[in-house]
């Protein structure tokens, strides 16, 4: 009896360990996601450090979560809206920011990148960070498209490296893919599985394979949508409304596009294209690319296949 209430302890204890082990979170890039993974962290008790490569992106992130916060608060407080001040206040006390990734790094338990959708770029934080990093600190991607495993090869922690998923807008979207990439150990993987618990998110298991589940189905038909449109089989509107009203979704797919943001969308098809020519799904589209090339990457830039205000 003594035995099993002390191993019934150690359990406990363990899995308390386990949770307790993610309670810093450094997070790289301040843009749509970043800036939402670290709303939502800071949201669930994490004390959250924000990266980004220079003080005026900072701001804007900032701005950001605080307006998204006062969204959320709009909501939860609607009968007393006095306190809903003191929530936003105490939720941006668990927030810092830094454009000295390498500096932060030292007192975290978990790096989340949310930088650009550029292998090369990836690869070149991490190797710079694994040098930085404490030796149990995890390290984790939020790529859209990438393999995990090429972007762990720049470091020296494969068995503490995995992916985290999130969706646009962090705070609404309930899911997180973790992907457990062939040198992701068992244990970073229920780790990774356990933060997103604590976030309050759903998390799914995914193996390391492109797009993972979501973006591996919905890339392709966002694509799709534009090559229909392209053809002149119908204008963005229409689809859109098709989509919406025919079959549930949301966002159209145009409008989706400028709301996940053009670039995004453009290095995922170019890649999986790059590494699969002959697959139709993945075949680069005119019209994005003219489009980005002009800079109107969605909404965050105020245009993409619409204006935005
Ligand atoms: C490509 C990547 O790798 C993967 C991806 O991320 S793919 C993109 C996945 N995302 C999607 O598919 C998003 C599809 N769109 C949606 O689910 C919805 O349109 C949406 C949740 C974004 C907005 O909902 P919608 O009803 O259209 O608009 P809106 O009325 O403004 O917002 C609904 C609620 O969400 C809240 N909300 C929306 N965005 C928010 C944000 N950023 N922060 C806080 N609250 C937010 C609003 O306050 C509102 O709350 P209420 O209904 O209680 O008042
Ligand atoms: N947009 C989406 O819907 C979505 C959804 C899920 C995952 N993702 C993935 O998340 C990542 C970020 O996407 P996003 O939409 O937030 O992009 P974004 O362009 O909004 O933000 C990227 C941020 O990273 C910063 N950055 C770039 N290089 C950096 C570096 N070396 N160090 C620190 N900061 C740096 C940029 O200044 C920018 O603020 C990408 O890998 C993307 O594929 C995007």
């Amino acid at each position: 009896m003594a035995f099993v209430t002390r191993q019934f302890i150690r359990s406990l204890s363990s899995s308390a360990a386990l949770h307790a082990a993610i309670k810093h979170v450094t997070i790289i890039g301040g843009g749509l996601m970043g800036a939402g993974i670290a709303q939502v962290a800071a949201s669930t008790g994490h004390s959250v450090v924000l990266v980004d490569t220079s003080e005026d992106i900072l701001k804007k992130s900032a701005k950001g979560i605080e307006s998204s916060l006062k969204r959320v608060a709009k909501k939860k407080f609607a009968e007393k809206p006095e306190d809903g001040e003191a929530f936003i206040q105490k939720i941006l006390k668990n927030i810092s920011t830094s454009t000295d990734a390498a500096s932060v790094v030292q007192g975290t338990d978990l790096v989340v990148e949310a930088i650009v959708e550029n292998l090369k770029v990836k690869q070149d934080l991490f190797g710079a960070l694994d040098k930085a990093a404490p030796e149990h600190t995890i390290f984790a991607s939020n790529t859209s498209s990438l393999p995990i495993a090429d972007i762990a090869s720049s470091t020296a922690r494969l068995d503490r490296f995995g992916g985290l998923h999130f969706f646009n807008p962090v705070p609404m979207m309930k899911l997180v893919e973790v992907i457990k990439a062939p040198g992701t150990s068992q244990q970073t993987f229920d780790s990774l599985l356990e933060f997103s618990k604590a976030l309050g998110k759903h998390p799914v298991s995914c193996k390391d394979t492109p797009g993972f589940i979501v973006n591996r189905l919905l890339v392709p038909y966002m694509l799709e949508a534009v090559r229909l449109h392209e053809r002149g089989h119908g204008s963005k509107e229409d689809i859109d409304v098709a989509m919406k009203l025919g079959a549930g979704y949301p966002m159209g797919p145009f409008e989706l596009l400028d709301y996940v943001g053009l670039d995004t969308s453009k290095f995922i098809i170019d890649g999986w294209h790059e590494k699969d020519p002959d697959n139709p799904l993945f075949a680069p589209s005119p019209l994005l690319n003219k489009l980005v090339a002009e800079g109107k990457l969605g909404k965050k830039t105020g245009e993409g296949f619409y204006k935005h205000k």
